[in-house]
């Protein structure tokens, strides 16, 4: 590959090579040697490459000072700095290095102490302290700043692209800025690592609030990084005239971002909101379960003996609404139930697994966007941003005392038989899922009426009510936050359901509760509230 002449292509004379990660190193070399290149480097790198039959100068040599302190120090020289900094732009650069008996580097290529991965692997803090490169970065940084001058590889993947620009006359200008971009980001994201770790584990601040799940510093370091690599441009936003783009964090663990898409279309903005929301919503159940969602709110939840009975009842709560849903399952998606979804139209099908011939039947729709995710985090901390700002949380799970049906108070009426406690127990869990003020009605394992979203529980308990119809009589409600009045429960009474689970914690409980007690309602009370915003 020859660099066109206006490139601002440098010709390659002298590379500088220190690499904890040894893949592809001994191809480049040799590759830089047949292409007349001086190679200099560092410890093991440069018996590596000697190893290889490749000439290779030691950095020691270079520098007349030996690597000392454990490999603390190496590079970090003026001989070795002098040498990556040079502005060969510039003639009086050039006259300093005549000066000083230095030879500029055209090319630095380094990758950096495994410092993540040896926290990850649980090491201890010295340990992990070791793994903190120093001079690696230093190069790094250096070089990256010095791309009018230098060319900068830290990604063994792209050994073999420089190793081309070199034979072909050297790095143009181009390749040379998206190098040093990469390198800065490289650097970035290693200094984020480092950071986050000594604020929070090594240095955490002090407060805690003492309470059970109460704030603490440990949770909420005084510094937050994190660091996200665009996977994907997305076609718009949520809006056609919005813009959009898919980043994935590139510490935590994968989720639905790096879903794989096996059939469909391009995923959307509104497909990736939807899709988080029914993949949360499915793995707060322990059975199968289906939820199909709509704008970020349940048209269906069901639980059954197997994911097809689980659509099944998910898509009858509400089949209207279910047209061009987003469907998650926490279980494998037989061929039954894909026969089932291939006679709906679905936008998006969330699974951690298909079975065989499961994805061909749900390919008979062109559209249908198919992909296999890993499990949800079942904890962690979540964010969300407001303007100037960053709010973050940890993540709202069903793990709480008051999600223990053992731990919740029978405030009125007979207790639950055990097929009405586990209705309640499945509408608590599937009302988690619904944006407040959030009322269910469930039967038999299955949502039969949501009211979500209304700046009233009223409103939300009507809605609940008209959207389950004739199934409200007999059925069992949850709310996702206290009754602050009866008349949210008064709605739910009226259309005939026969126990309802609640927080509970209002000022006015004795009225809620009276109001059950006088409709001969059984009423749960949890004293946990799951919101949801
Ligand atoms: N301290 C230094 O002067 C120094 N210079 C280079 N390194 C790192 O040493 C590693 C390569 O060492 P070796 O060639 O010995 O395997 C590279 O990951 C490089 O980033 C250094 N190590 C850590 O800071």
């Amino acid at each position: 590959m020859n660099a066109p002449a206006d490139s601002g292509a440098r010709a390659v004379k002298r590379a500088l090579i220190s690499v904890y990660d040894k893949s592809g190193l001994t191809e480049l070399a040799t590759a830089l040697h047949g292409a007349g290149v001086e190679i200099v480097s560092t410890g093991s790198t440069a018996k590596t490459i000697a190893g290889a039959g490749v000439p290779v100068v030691e950095v020691s040599e270079l520098t007349g000072f030996p690597e000392c302190l454990e490999g603390r120090v190496k590079t970090l020289h003026p001989r070795v700095h002098a040498g990556i900094l040079a502005d060969t732009r510039k003639d009086d650069h050039l006259a300093q290095l005549d000066e000083l008996g230095v030879a500029p580097f055209e090319l630095v290529v380094v990758n950096l102490y495994p410092f993540t991965e040896t926290v990850a692997s649980g090491a201890a803090p010295d340990e992990c302290v070791e793994q903190i490169d120093i001079g690696g970065p230093s190069m790094v940084r250096a070089a990256a700043k010095n791309h009018p001058s230098v060319g900068v590889v830290v990604d063994p993947a792209d050994y073999p692209d420089a190793a081309a620009a070199v034979a072909g006359g050297g790095f143009t200008l181009a390749q040379r800025k998206q190098l040093a971009a990469k390198a800065f980001r490289h650097t970035a994201d290693y200094d984020v690592a480092v950071a986050s770790w000594m604020t929070s584990v090594v240095a955490p601040s002090e407060e805690t609030a003492g309470e059970p799940g109460a704030t603490t510093g440990a949770q909420f370091p005084v510094w937050a990084g994190a660091t996200w690599k665009r996977s994907a441009t997305l076609r718009y936003g949520e809006n056609p005239h919005q813009g959009a783009a898919l980043y994935v964090d590139t510490d935590a663990a994968p989720g639905l971002a790096q879903a794989e898409q096996l059939h469909g279309k391009e995923m959307s903005f509104n497909n990736y909101t939807d899709g988080d929301a029914a993949w949360r919503a499915a793995y707060d159940h322990t059975e199968p379960a289906v939820a199909i969602i709509k704008h970020a709110n349940p048209c269906g939840i069901a639980v059954g003996a197997d994911i097809a009975e689980a659509h099944r009842k998910a898509h009858a709560c509400d089949p209207v609404s279910a047209y061009g849903g987003v469907i998650a399952t926490n279980r494998e998606v037989s061929v039954e139930m894909a026969e089932q979804v291939a006679e709906i139209f679905t936008e998006v099908i969330i699974a951690p697994s298909y079975a065989d011939g499961a994805v061909d039947v749900l390919s008979r729709k062109k559209n249908i966007r198919i992909l296999v995710a890993q499990a949800p985090a079942e904890s962690g901390i979540e964010m969300r941003p407001v303007s100037g700002g960053l709010l973050l949380q940890e993540r709202d799970v069903i793990d709480a005392e008051g999600d223990d049906p053992a731990n919740w108070t029978l405030a009125t009426g007979t207790a639950a038989d055990e097929q009405t406690l586990r209705d309640l127990v499945f509408a608590w869990r599937a009302c988690r899922a619904v944006k407040s003020n959030a009322i269910l009605l469930a039967s038999d394992g299955a949502s039969v009426g949501v009211g979500m979203g209304q700046v009233n529980r009223v409103d939300s308990a009507h809605l609940a009510v008209n959207r389950a119809g004739e199934r409200a009589a007999g059925a069992v409600g949850a709310s996702d936050a206290f009754f602050p009045f009866p008349d949210g429960l008064q709605v739910l009474i009226d259309a005939g359901v026969r126990a309802v689970v609640q927080p509970g914690g209002s000022v006015r409980d004795n009225e809620v509760i009276e109001a059950a007690k006088a409709a001969g309602v059984t009423m749960y009370l949890t004293g946990a509230r799951h919101f949801a915003h």
